[in-house]
C-alpha cells in the first residue's frame, strides 16, 4: 500500500556543498538516500545570493569536494562561476537529484522503530495543488546540511523605515556598477560587508562601513598557511603566528576604528563560528580614506 511516505536509508537536508558531498559519498557506497532542498537549485546561496567578484577565500585544495578534485586548470582561488560549474558537474557525475521545493519543517526520531520521520512542506512548486502540500520521508539516518548563514536578516535599525534611500541586503548585491558617485553605507563588517565595501569603492561609490565588534583581519596567504600548519601545530600556536604576522602587515588599525579581539582567529572560528575577515584590499581603501569606518550606533542620519 502507498502510505505517502518515501522510505530511504539516509535523509540529507540541504543541497549545498556539504549535502552534495554526503550524497556523493553515499552514492559510491550504493547506500540509498534522498536530499531535500527548499530552493529550486543546488548550492542556492552560491547560485543566487553571491556577488559577481566573489572568489573562494581558501586555496583550491581546501575547497574541492570529496571524490572529485577541481580540474587542474582551475586557478588557486576559484572564482564563483567556475565553482558553480564544478558543483553542477559534481551533481551530474554522482547522479545527485535533490528533491527541490521540499522545505523541511519537522524531524523526529522514533525510538521504537529506530527511524527518523521527516516532514517537508512543498514550497515554490510549479503546480497549485502541490503548493503548501506536505511530504513525509523516513530513514535510519538524518544529515542536516543546511548551512551556517542561510537566512537573510535585516536588523531593526531605528529610523530605517523613514529612510528615503534604497536599502538592500548583501544577498541582493551583485556589483558596485550602479552605485557610482552614490553614498553607500555598508552595515556589517564580516567577509561580505568588507568585500562589498571594497567593490563599491572600486566602482566610484562614496563608501562607509559600520564596524560593531573587534575583528581579525587576515591576509589570504597567511590564512592558507595557517590552515596548512594546523596539520602539524596546535591551534593556539597557529593563532599566535597569524596575529603576529598580520599585525606586522596591517599595523595598528585602531586609529581607523578597527580593534583586534583578544582571542585568536581560528579559536573564534572553531568555538564561536565567527570567521576572520580575509582581506581582499579593503584595508588599503580604509587607510587611504577612500572607505570610511563608522562607529556602530542604533540610529544613523
Ligand atoms: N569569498 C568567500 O569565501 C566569502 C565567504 N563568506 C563567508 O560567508 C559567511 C557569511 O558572511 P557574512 O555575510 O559576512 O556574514 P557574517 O555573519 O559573517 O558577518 C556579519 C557581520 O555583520 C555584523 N552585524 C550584524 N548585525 C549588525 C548590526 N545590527 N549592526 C552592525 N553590524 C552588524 C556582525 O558583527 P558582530 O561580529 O558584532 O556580530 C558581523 O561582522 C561567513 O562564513 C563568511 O566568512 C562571505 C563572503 C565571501
Ligand atoms: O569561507 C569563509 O567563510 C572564509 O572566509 C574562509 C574560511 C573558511 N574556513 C575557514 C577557516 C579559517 C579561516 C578562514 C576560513
Amino acid at each position: 500500500m502507498n502510505t505517502g511516505v518515501t522510505e530511504t536509508v539516509v535523509i540529507i537536508v540541504g543541497a549545498g556543498p556539504s549535502g552534495l558531498s554526503t550524497a556523493a559519498s553515499l552514492h559510491r557506497l550504493s547506500i540509498p538516500y534522498v536530499i531535500l532542498e527548499r530552493e529550486d537549485c543546488i548550492a542556492s546561496i552560491f547560485n543566487n545570493k553571491s556577488y559577481d567578484r566573489l572568489h573562494l577565500h581558501l586555496t583550491k585544495q581546501f575547497c574541492q569536494l570529496p571524490h572529485m578534485p577541481f580540474p587542474a586548470n582551475f586557478p588557486s582561488y576559484v572564482p564563483i562561476k567556475d565553482f558553480l560549474k564544478y558543483l553542477d558537474d559534481y551533481a551530474s557525475h554522482f547522479k545527485i537529484n535533490p528533491m527541490f521545493h521540499n522545505f523541511v519543517k519537522f524531524a523526529k526520531y522514533d525510538e521504537d522503530r529506530k527511524k527518523w520521520k521527516v516532514e517537508a512542506e512543498i514550497v515554490g512548486g510549479r503546480s497549485a495543488e502541490e503548493e503548501g502540500g506536505v511530504r513525509w520521508y523516513e530513514g535510519k539516518f538524518l544529515v542536516v546540511a543546511t548551512g551556517e548563514t542561510s537566512d537573510v536578516f535585516i536588523p531593526a535599525v531605528d529610523g530605517l523605515s523613514e529612510f528615503k534611500g534604497e536599502v538592500i541586503h548583501s544577498t541582493e548585491y551583485k556589483s558596485g556598477e550602479r552605485f557610482e558617485n552614490k553614498k553607500v553605507l555598508v552595515v556589517g563588517a564580516g567577509n561580505s560587508g568588507m568585500e562589498i565595501a571594497f567593490d563599491l569603492s572600486n566602482h566610484g561609490a562614496k563608501t562607509s562601513i559600520v564596524v560593531r565588534s573587534p575583528m581579525h583581519i587576515l591576509s589570504r596567504w597567511s590564512t592558507n598557511l595557517g590552515l596548512m600548519s594546523l596539520a602539524s601545530m596546535p591551534l593556539h600556536l597557529v593563532d599566535s603566528f597569524l596575529v603576529f604576522v598580520n599585525t606586522i602587515m596591517y599595523g595598528d588599525l585602531t586609529k581607523y576604528g578597527i580593534q583586534r579581539p583578544k582571542e585568536g582567529p581560528f579559536l573564534m572560528k572553531v568555538r564561536d563560528g565567527k570567521y576572520p575577515v580575509i582581506d581582499v584590499g579593503t584595508v588599503k581603501k580604509i587607510k587611504s580614506g577612500v572607505t570610511e569606518v563608522k562607529e556602530h550606533k542604533r540610529r544613523w542620519k
